[in-house]
């Protein structure tokens, strides 16, 4: 069977939407699952409404992300997105051939060609998601000619071309919207451009025009996208249509992307026009707060228990006696009341977000989620578990066993070059993390088992890693032994 190319979409009689000769006018870093399956389905719903024309150039933000940028080439840079959920309680399924990728390079082997976008006059946006760990700031040398590794050290590089290229004209900025759910994402990658900016010692009038002429919107974005499916039913899907796509990608019908700025700027993203949901907003913060603590939360929660206990998906686990239980009387006992917003617009908002994990037809692995957690962690779950013990607290229980959770999925040995822990019931599984983070955690674990210390102990030191939280955790009062009384607990058998 054949691989998806261009003419499945004049078969599909979408032969405006497949044109390859709309100026490029958004640059894209990001070729995961959450952009295909949110930001490019917007500007395709609004291409096939005829309110935007230009195209996306997509590049990847860490060299290791190659095979999927080949991946789209080698299907001619489109891509299958599947909405499939319950859309005001009737079932939906609609299937998409999204096509709005003009080029899909590697910025590490085809550096000039990033530059030359970066000098387009016709370049507008630069959207991306490279997860919390990307918008970072580490000192990095420029080297000229050389790509640079980071994200917002790229776009510090790109910016100061584009900034020579045309003199430094006030028009000439760019539109960035980052969609890592980073607190004031905007701002965030604004300063860290501004930090390599110093570091690389570029003119200060270059740094001036970066925050005059150019803006950083903070934005939320709020959409389940799983990815791609199980093999089972991508093979049936396949089948049915006539073609393979290994960037298949599912998503829930929600969506919401929430924008700080004013409503004119939609003028220049019609999304809104287009009928998505996507809000203009001057202030961000209740909407920021109520989906990162309340739904991704829940996520990291619920993520490093659930591997440990052998589940693999978000809904298998919310139906989970015991496991589907304790998610949701940590959320509504322990979550919500540390939000200081209306309490029934966020318990409406959680019951919400539990009918979201239940979709019958995403299937959310826990794997996926589970990438980065202790970056997570520090955004999502600990600002809650803080609420606590900033008033004096003990952290209550629900978010403490989530933190022992954390903990333990983090109990691992580098096996060649992953790092490998193991299950309640001996099964091995990988952590995908920052190197650092990793190895740190490792070592705190290996120098445990080395010497026997107490597990309270263990817990301390791990607590103790404060470039991990942000903070030392570990002179909060009581909370080491805490964690080391729920593994006694897990120890002793009783795991739910
Ligand atoms: N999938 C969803 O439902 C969803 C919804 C809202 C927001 N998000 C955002 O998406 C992120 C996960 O992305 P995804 O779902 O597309 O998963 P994915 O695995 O398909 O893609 C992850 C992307 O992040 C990049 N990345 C990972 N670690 C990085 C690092 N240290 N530095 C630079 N780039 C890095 C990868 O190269 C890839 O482009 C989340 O952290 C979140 O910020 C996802
Ligand atoms: O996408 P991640 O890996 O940052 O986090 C996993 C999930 O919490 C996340 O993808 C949510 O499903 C999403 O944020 C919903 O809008």
């Amino acid at each position: 069977m054949n691989k998806l190319n261009r003419q499945q979409l004049t078969a599909a009689g979408a032969a405006e939407q497949g044109r390859t000769d709309a100026p490029i006018t958004v640059l894209q870093i990001g070729e995961g699952n959450f952009l295909r399956g949110f930001f490019d389905w917007m500007v395709h719903e609004s291409r096939k409404q005829g309110l935007f024309r230009g195209g996306v150039a997509v590049t990847q933000p860490r060299p290791s992300g190659k095979p999927k940028i080949e991946a789209l080439n080698g299907q001619d840079r489109l891509y299958t997105l599947v909405i499939r959920g319950l859309d005001n309680g009737e079932p939906v399924e609609r299937r998409e051939i999204v096509s709005v990728f003009a080029e899909a390079f590697d910025p590490y082997g085809e550096w000039q060609r990033m530059i030359e976008l970066a000098v387009s006059p016709d370049l507008r946006f630069v959207v991306s998601n490279t997860t919390e760990a990307g918008i970072v700031y580490r000192p990095e040398t420029l080297t000229e000619g050389e790509p640079i590794v980071s994200f917002p050290g790229k776009i510090a590089y790109l910016l100061y071309r584009r900034y020579l290229a045309f003199d430094g004209a006030s028009d000439r900025g760019l539109l960035f919207l980052p969609c890592e759910l980073v607190e004031r994402n905007g701002d965030a990658l604004r300063e860290s451009v501004l930090q390599y900016a110093a570091d690389w010692g570029l003119p200060e009038a270059f740094r001036e025009w970066v925050t005059t002429a150019n803006r950083f919107l903070n934005s939320l974005v709020d959409r389940i996208v799983a990815g791609y499916p199980d093999q089972e039913q991508a093979e049936a899907w396949f089948a049915e249509w006539g073609y393979r796509d290994d960037l298949l990608c599912v998503a829930e019908p929600y969506h919401l992307w929430a924008i700080e700025g004013e409503p004119e700027l939609g003028e220049q993203l019609p999304f809104a026009q287009a009928g998505l949901n996507v809000v203009w907003t001057d202030s961000l913060e209740p909407y920021r707060e109520r989906k990162v603590r309340i739904l991704n939360g829940a996520h990291t929660l619920m993520t490093p228990l659930g591997i440990l206990g052998g589940v693999e998906h978000v809904r298998e686990l919310m139906e989970h006696e015991t496991l589907g239980a304790f998610v949701r009387s940590t959320v509504r006992e322990e979550i919500v009341p540390t939000l200081p917003y209306p309490q029934e617009e966020m318990e409406a908002y959680a019951d919400e977000v539990f009918d979201r994990y239940l979709n019958p037809f995403v299937r959310h692995r826990l794997y996926d989620i589970a990438m980065n957690s202790v970056s997570k962690f520090k955004v999502r779950l600990l600002p809650s578990l803080e609420h606590y013990a900033r008033k004096g607290e003990r952290v209550p229980d629900g978010l403490a066993k989530g933190l022992a959770a954390l903990l333990r999925y983090y109990r691992v040995k580098k096996d060649g070059a992953e790092y490998r822990g193991t299950a309640f019931d001996g099964r091995a599984y990988t952590v995908r993390d920052d190197a650092e983070a990793l190895e740190k955690l490792a070592a705190v674990w290996d120098e445990a088992g080395r010497t026997g210390e107490s597990p309270e102990r263990t817990a301390g030191r791990l607590l103790a890693c404060e470039p991990l939280w942000g903070q030392d955790l570990s002179q909060w009062p009581g909370l080491a032994a805490q964690v080391a009384q729920i593994w006694a607990e897990w120890t002793k058998g009783e795991r739910a």
